[in-house]
This record gives structure tokens, C-alpha cells and sequence, in this order.
């Protein structure tokens, strides 16, 4: 499982010549550190006496976005399994027209489920906006850079698994699959400028 790497594992197993990981996981590894990121700063808030108003908020917004990175952590092999299940689906056999159903079937059936995993990375890591802009206001303001480190890495997150959706789409035959698809992956894109770009200016604002 490639969550059982090293960070030198993984990063060496990405630049390796087999198929997996490849743009999804990273996205998803992404998501992953920004849910991470913004942990540590409500840790490190509720370790912080001056900010003993909020402990009780911050250790419930801690124990959340632990859940949050448990699963994008779990997201990185979703979305290789994925992929190899397209890959897989492509190998099958064609020699009889029977054969060759079977496979177009499962190769579109394959697509959905790969195009789904970064489709639902990138839709939960919306679920971490909120907390940034709670963190950014009530937060260790030590760690304020590292709230920035994550909202970049959520950024990254949205687009880079919606990259690998939309790629997966341009081989989906299904239309109205296609359509609802890149109707949720505009909203969420758009949220996601519209919520992170004042809060990356405050911060960098704060830094100058
Ligand atoms: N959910 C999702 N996650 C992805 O990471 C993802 C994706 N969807 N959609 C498409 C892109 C692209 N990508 C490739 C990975 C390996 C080869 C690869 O190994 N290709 C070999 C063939 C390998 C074989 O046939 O066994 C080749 O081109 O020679 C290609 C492309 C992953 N992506």
C-alpha cells in the first residue's frame, strides 16, 4: 500500500516507470497535508495558553480534521487502485464479440469509478475551507504561514484531482454522467477561488 511508504518511497516510487501514483494520489496527498496542516495549527493552539478561550473549539476542529487527513491518506491508494482498474480493464480479452462487450463495458464501468475517486478527493476538500478561515481568525497566529502552506495544498488538491476527472471524462460515453460531472467540479472550483484568495492575501498581507 503506498501509504505505507516513506516519503522517500513514495516520492521515488512517483518517479518510477510504473503507473502508479501518478497525479491523482499526489492530489490526494495533497489534500491530505492540507487537512494536516490546518490540524497542527488547532493543536497547536489548544497547546497555547493564550488562546485558552478557544481550547474546547479547537480540539473539536483537531479531532475533524483528523478524520478529514485519515481519509485522504486512505484517498491516495483509492485513486491508484483506480487508475490500474482502467489499465486492467484494457487488457482484457477481445478476441469474441462477446469478448469485446465485456471489455467495453468494463473499461466505461472502470472510467466511471477513476473519474469518481479524484471526483470525491476534490469535493471533501472543500469541507476544509471553513476551518482555514476559523483558524486564520482564532488561531495560534504563530502558525499562521502554516495555515497558507495548507489552503496552497488545498488548492492544488481541487484542481489536481479534477485534472485526472477530466481527463477520465474525455473517455466516458455516458453524456449525463459527463455533464452532472463538470457541473459539480465548476461549483466546487469556483467556491473554492472565491473562499481562498482572501484568506491567502490576509495571510500574506500579515508576512510582508
Ligand atoms: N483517477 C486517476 N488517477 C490517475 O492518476 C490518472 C487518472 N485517473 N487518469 C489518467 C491519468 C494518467 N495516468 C497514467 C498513468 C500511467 C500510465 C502508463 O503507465 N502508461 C503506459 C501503459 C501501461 C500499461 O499498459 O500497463 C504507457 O503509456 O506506456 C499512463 C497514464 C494516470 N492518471
Amino acid at each position: 500500500m503506498l501509504k505505507e511508504l516513506t516519503v522517500a518511497g513514495f516520492v521515488a516510487e512517483t518517479s518510477s516507470d510504473s503507473p502508479a501514483p501518478g497525479g491523482g494520489s499526489v492530489s490526494a496527498l495533497a489534500a491530505a497535508q492540507a487537512a494536516a496542516l490546518l490540524g497542527m495549527v488547532a493543536n497547536l493552539t489548544v497547546k497555547s495558553k493564550k488562546y485558552e478561550a478557544v481550547h474546547e473549539e479547537m480540539q473539536k476542529y483537531a479531532e475533524e480534521l483528523k478524520e478529514l487527513e485519515l481519509d485522504f491518506v486512505e484517498d491516495i491508494d483509492r485513486d491508484s487502485n483506480s487508475f490500474n482498474g482502467v489499465m486492467a480493464a484494457f487488457k482484457l480479452p477481445k478476441e469474441t464479440d462477446e469478448e469485446k462487450a465485456i471489455r467495453t463495458k468494463t473499461i466505461q464501468e472502470e472510467y466511471k469509478k477513476a473519474a469518481n475517486v479524484p471526483l470525491q478527493v476534490g469535493l471533501k476538500t472543500l469541507k476544509l475551507l471553513d476551518y482555514a478561515g476559523v483558524l486564520i481568525e482564532k488561531g495560534n497566529s504563530n502558525a499562521i504561514t502554516d495555515v497558507g502552506v495548507g489552503l496552497l495544498n488545498l488548492k492544488l488538491a481541487v484542481r489536481g484531482a479534477f485534472y485526472n476527472v477530466k481527463i477520465n471524462l474525455g473517455s466516458i460515453k455516458d453524456e449525463a454522467f459527463v455533464a452532472d460531472t463538470k457541473k459539480q467540479m465548476a461549483e466546487a472550483l469556483e467556491k473554492v477561488e472565491a473562499v481562498t484568495a482572501p484568506l491567502l492575501e490576509k495571510i500574506e498581507a500579515e508576512i510582508e
